[in-house]
């Protein structure tokens, strides 16, 4: 079984993941997980904190000479805003805890409840946690899992759909490689051009008005084998984990899967995939409005999962809100902010969908050694060929 858990503040000095459960064997490099911690900053609308940061990864345990030994996996990544909030975050009797304090809880983040919750009279206690900070270490373990899928022919894919009002067009049926080309080469990996001209455009009037931007997601895994979930109980329906999975992350508000929503506003005759059998590939569709996932299994199309992102919930141009200890009116606290956040979020929604991926895989295939697994799927695929 795979599983993992992550710790850290926003402020604190690092953030720590540790992994269990992954296969002996499997190569992993620093460079591989920085890249893509590099891309999770990156993306048009951020604050000012991802010019502090350069997020890199350290192993702590569970890697040795390139390769995982089977043991619990130790990630860091460290902070280095912390150097300039190390006297108000201590953890001692030393902690300066008269400054930087927050009474006026932000309208749409964790602040109020979370204050309520835990009884806390300083917001910072319950902001620094559930601060998308934690994602950089999420987007750390979901990389493990990405190399775990790339070795076992699984390659995900992500790109950015609508910023605001703008939405790209995509061409159905575009290939892998055309899409992941096009969203490589853009700043909020949006594969249409134009779109993310207009989409910039947008961000910069939001941040011109103080305001703050949402969208759309997307994340597909090619090569996903028939037989990934199970139909037999809720929590291993496939499609169960993977929403899980992806509402999970800080300010995604809704997940599709295939149509999703579109689904439910026309006939079954345009919504269900026919089934077409043919001797070399096997049982097929030729279209995929299922997203690759029915009755909880995966069926052997590429899965497809989307997110809505809200917009982020610290306004330059603040909402009102009642200050905790007074309870007068105020406009709610600025903390620094990101304008929008969607391309980073898609980043992590890669991450944690091979998370999800890769842990099905643990469970159906098994195995303790990177060698054992890749038998055991390719003999699946050849058996699942002849079907
Ligand atoms: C990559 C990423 C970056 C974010 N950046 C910010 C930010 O700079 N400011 C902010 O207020 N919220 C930001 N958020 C959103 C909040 O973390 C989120 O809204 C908050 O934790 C409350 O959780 P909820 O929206 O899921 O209810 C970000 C979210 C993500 C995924
Ligand atoms: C630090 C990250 O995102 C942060 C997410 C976040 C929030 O409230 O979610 C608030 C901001 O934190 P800060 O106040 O330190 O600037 C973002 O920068 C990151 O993505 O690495």
């Amino acid at each position: 079984m795979l599983r993992f858990l992550t710790a850290g503040e926003s402020h604190g000095p690092a953030l720590t993941a540790i992994v269990e459960g992954m296969v002996a064997g499997l190569p992993i490099t620093r460079e591989y997980i920085n890249e893509q911690l590099a891309r999770r900053q990156g993306g048009y609308g951020r604050g000012g904190r991802m010019k502090i940061e350069k997020d890199q990864v350290q192993f702590l345990s569970g890697v040795r000479g390139g390769r995982t030994t089977g043991s619990p996996v130790t990630l860091q990544v460290i902070n280095k805003d912390w150097a300039n909030w190390s006297e108000i975050m201590a953890p001692g009797p030393e902690a300066n805890l008269n400054e930087r304090v927050v009474t006026r809880p932000r309208p749409g983040h964790a602040d109020l409840a979370g204050a309520i919750k835990y009884n806390h009279d300083d917001v910072r206690n319950v902001l620094e946690r559930s601060s998308a900070r934690e994602t950089a270490a999420r987007v750390a373990v979901g990389t493990l899992a990405r190399c775990l899928l790339e070795e076992l022919g699984v390659e995900i894919l992500g790109f950015v759909r609508r910023i605001g009002s703008v939405e790209a067009m995509i061409e159905e049926n575009l290939a892998m490689e055309e899409l992941q080309k096009r969203a490589g080469q853009s700043q909020l990996l949006c594969p249409d051009q134009q779109a993310e001209e207009a989409m910039i455009k947008e961000i910069d009037q939001a941040r011109k008005n103080g305001d703050s931007l949402g969208g759309v997601f997307e994340i597909r895994a090619y090569g996903v084998p028939v037989g990934l979930g199970s139909h037999v109980h809720w929590d291993r329906k496939l499609d169960s984990r993977l929403a899980g999975a992806v509402m999970g992350i800080q300010a995604i508000k809704g997940v599709e899967i295939g149509l999703g929503f579109g689904s439910a506003a026309v006939p079954g005759s345009q919504v269900h995939d026919e089934i077409h059998h043919s001797p070399d590939r096997g049982f097929y569709r030729s279209t995929n409005r299922a997203g690759g996932i029915e009755g909880g299994i995966s069926n052997g199309e590429p899965v497809v999962v989307k997110a809505a992102m809200k917009p982020i919930p610290t306004l330059y141009k603040p909402l009102l809100s009642v200050d905790l200890k007074t309870k007068e009116p105020f406009a709610a606290s600025v903390e620094r902010s990101d304008v929008c956040a969607v391309p980073a979020a898609c980043v992590v929604g890669e991450a944690v969908v091979a998370w999800e991926l890769a842990a099905a895989m643990v469970e159906k295939f098994g195995g303790d050694s990177l060698e054992e697994l890749k038998e055991r799927v390719n003999r699946w695929r050849q058996l699942v060929r002849q079907v």
